[in-house]
């Protein structure tokens, strides 16, 4: 009979112990509730901000092109059905507009880091226009949706066009020069031709777009830098791909001379039907294009490096002369390398090229690109980068 309060107070602090726990429990899960809402609200106050910094942004640029509502670009592209392909910062979809005009629209993925590329984008090429520059008809810019609409390249990247390709669909020799012409005029036109200097800053197979006859047109704009014409160089974080930048890039400084060292490099990928690095193979494998141009040209056998495919192979000399154009492109001091408008005419045949014969220059560093790119103030604000030539 004694035992029955000691059992009573032991019933007691048990509940009592119990309470303390679920209310132990409940508080600290209300603590992370609420931690979760206040890191929610600060990640969506500084998402609006950089929306809103991104609208201010647009409202300074003149002479923006065509603005599409999110309604308009789910409806063309039949809610983003037919993806084209995606890089770095989005996903690229196939779409109609209501007046027919076949679009590639590029929806970007990214938070902040993916607006600064948006914007230069919108402000470098809305506001000029070049036969050899992918058109960009107009963008969304609503809210958190960013997107950029583009004209349609039925033949996509020249990517596909020069590696991992079936023998039926190899380039003829015809077509590779028109490409590399194409690509030589867009990029004199953007060097010396518009207002300021623009500086691509990523010029890769990747970049180059075919439409249905071959005729290319460069694009993916969102590096791109704007350059003084009096200024001698810009001091800018490192930006691009590896495999394609210019040694120059490891001092930061930099001038629109990256773009021709790219060129170089392009044209020599167009011509010996390989990248110029090729992670596939063993670094003991020529795992890169580079040194084995340079050994090449000491031995004066360019000839060994033309794609071995038969439709280029009948036009060996030709070939190995544009490897040579390619070369000179490549110099290690910028200032020795060709402009791009020379480099039209030399490949027009309006001017011949100088001669090179000491290869020493040839460098075989790979200049490592950043992992994550970086923008800064890339395009000023107003659209003084303007279209048409000086
Ligand atoms: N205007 C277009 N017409 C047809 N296809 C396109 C167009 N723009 C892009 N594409 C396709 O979408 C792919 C991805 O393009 P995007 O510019 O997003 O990425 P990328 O250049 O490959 O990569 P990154 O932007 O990271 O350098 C291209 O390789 C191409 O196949």
């Amino acid at each position: 009979m004694p035992e029955r309060p000691h059992k009573k107070s032991r019933i007691a602090m048990i509940i009592l112990a119990s309470v303390f726990v679920a209310t132990t429990i409940v508080v600290f899960l209300i603590c992370l509730c609420m931690r979760y809402i206040r890191q929610r609200s600060t990640e969506e106050g500084r998402e609006n901000n950089v929306d809103k910094d991104c609208e201010n942004s647009l409202l300074q640029v003149t002479n923006l092109p065509k603005r599409f509502t999110y309604q308009d670009l789910k409806a063309a592209t039949d809610n983003f059905r037919k993806k084209l392909g995606g890089g770095g910062f989005g996903s690229v979809f196939y779409g109609n507009l209501s007046d027919g005009t076949k679009v590639a629209v590029k929806r970007l993925d990214g938070f902040g880091q993916g607006r600064k590329e948006f914007l230069a984008e919108v402000k470098t090429i809305g506001s000029i226009h070049h036969v050899n520059l992918v058109r960009l008809i107009g963008f969304c810019a609503e809210n958190s949706h960013k997107l950029l609409v583009y004209e349609h390249m039925s033949n996509g990247s020249l990517d596909k066009w020069i590696f991992n390709r079936n023998p039926e669909d190899t380039l003829e020799w015809k077509i590779r020069k028109k490409i590399i012409l194409n690509i030589a005029k867009g990029l004199a036109y953007l060097h010396e031709d518009c207002k300021m200097r623009i500086a691509h800053l990523d010029i890769k197979p990747q970049n180059i777009l075919l439409d249905d006859k071959f005729d290319a047109k460069l694009s993916d704009f969102g590096l791109a830098r704007l350059i003084d014409r009096n200024q001698s160089h810009v001091v800018t974080q490192m930006r691009g791909t590896r495999g394609y930048m210019a040694p120059e890039w490891l001092s930061r400084k930099i001038t629109e001379k990256v773009d021709v060292y790219s060129f170089g490099i392009v044209v020599l990928e167009i011509i010996c039907g390989r990248k110029n690095l090729d992670l596939s193979q063993s670094e003991e494998d020529d795992y890169l294009l580079l040194p084995i141009v340079k050994q090449k040209a000491e031995e004066n056998q360019l000839i060994d490096l033309v794609d071995k495919c038969t439709n280029m192979q009948h036009y060996i000399d030709e070939a190995v002369e544009m490897i040579s154009v390619a070369i000179w492109c490549l110099h290690n001091d910028p200032t020795k390398r060709p402009s791009m408008s020379i480099i039209v005419k030399v490949l027009e045949g309006v001017k011949t090229m100088e001669p090179v014969f000491n290869y020493g220059f040839l460098t075989s560093t790979v200049v490592e690109a950043p992992i994550k790119v970086v923008m800064v103030h890339s395009v000023p604000q107003s659209a003084s980068i303007l279209s048409g030539p000086r």
